[in-house]
């Protein structure tokens, strides 16, 4: 078993993945907390490994940046991997003073102008929503860390940088009540709720749109640990 994106074989990938937009991101979780990892997909550089934590398999793999990208790995995961439950690890943009650098997020739903779900299958939603199952798990686990995350709503845009003419992040958390944004969770949903399979989507606050702070590309990389942490706790 292999696709055109991914060469990982047949039982190479586990049940539950983490799925990062960041390759080496995927490469530092992997190092850092999995025991026995394996590199199973370097197609593209999209790293996947697969490996256990506290004696569970889970895999960690990189979904790239935007919608068509990790619409096309969590589909393969989904449909053709068995997988059964993706927990995207991102980072994300601050909309909010009320969000500061490095705060967890557990998207409760997510908004977006993005036309991945009218073209996957014709739904014309612009809100999808995570597993409610796992989202409870997340929670629960999060308070047994005693770690904080912050539910809210998250903006899906297919777009990082726009001219001066289209709304602002400030229009979006006041129209649609998004408190930070992503580009990836909305695809990631659709495809987990059309698969009948389980999505969420837990991030760390990266960037403030609203006071301009921004964290280097090295703790992008790497200082997200609480909710790697999260995410591997809630895995197994
Ligand atoms: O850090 P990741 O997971 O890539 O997530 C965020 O970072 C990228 C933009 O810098 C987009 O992929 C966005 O969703
Ligand atoms: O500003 C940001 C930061 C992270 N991810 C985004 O999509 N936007």
């Amino acid at each position: 078993m292999s696709t055109a994106h991914n060469e990982a074989k047949n039982g190479e990938i586990a049940k539950c993945v983490l799925m990062p937009g960041d390759p080496l991101r995927a490469k530092f979780i992997a190092e850092t907390f999995l025991e026995d990892a394996k590199l199973v997909n370097q197609v593209r550089n999209m790293l996947a490994f697969t490996g256990t934590y506290k004696g569970k398999e889970v895999t960690v793999m990189a979904s790239g940046m935007g919608m068509p990208s990790i619409g096309i790995y969590s589909y393969e995961l989904f449909s053709q991997y068995g997988v059964e439950q993706i927990i995207r690890i991102g980072s994300a943009g601050a909309y909010t003073t009320d969000l500061k650098l490095r705060d967890v997020v557990l998207a409760d739903s997510v908004w977006s102008e993005s036309n991945y779900a009218k073209r996957q299958n014709g739904c014309e939603d612009d809100v999808m929503y995570p597993s409610k199952e796992l989202n409870e798990k997340i929670q629960k686990v999060a308070e047994e860390l005693g770690k904080k995350v912050i539910l809210d709503r998250v903006h899906s845009s297919d777009v990082f940088y726009t001219e001066d003419n289209v709304d602002t992040y400030a229009d979006i958390y006041r129209k649609h009540g998004c408190t930070c944004v992503d580009m990836e969770s909305f695809a990631l949903f659709h495809n987990a709720n059309v698969l009948g399979k389980k999505a969420a989507c837990l991030l760390t606050i990266s960037d403030s749109l609203a006071t301009g702070e921004e964290a280097s590309t090295m703790e992008r990389q790497t200082s997200f640990t609480d909710m790697m942490e999260i995410a591997l706790n809630a895995s197994i």
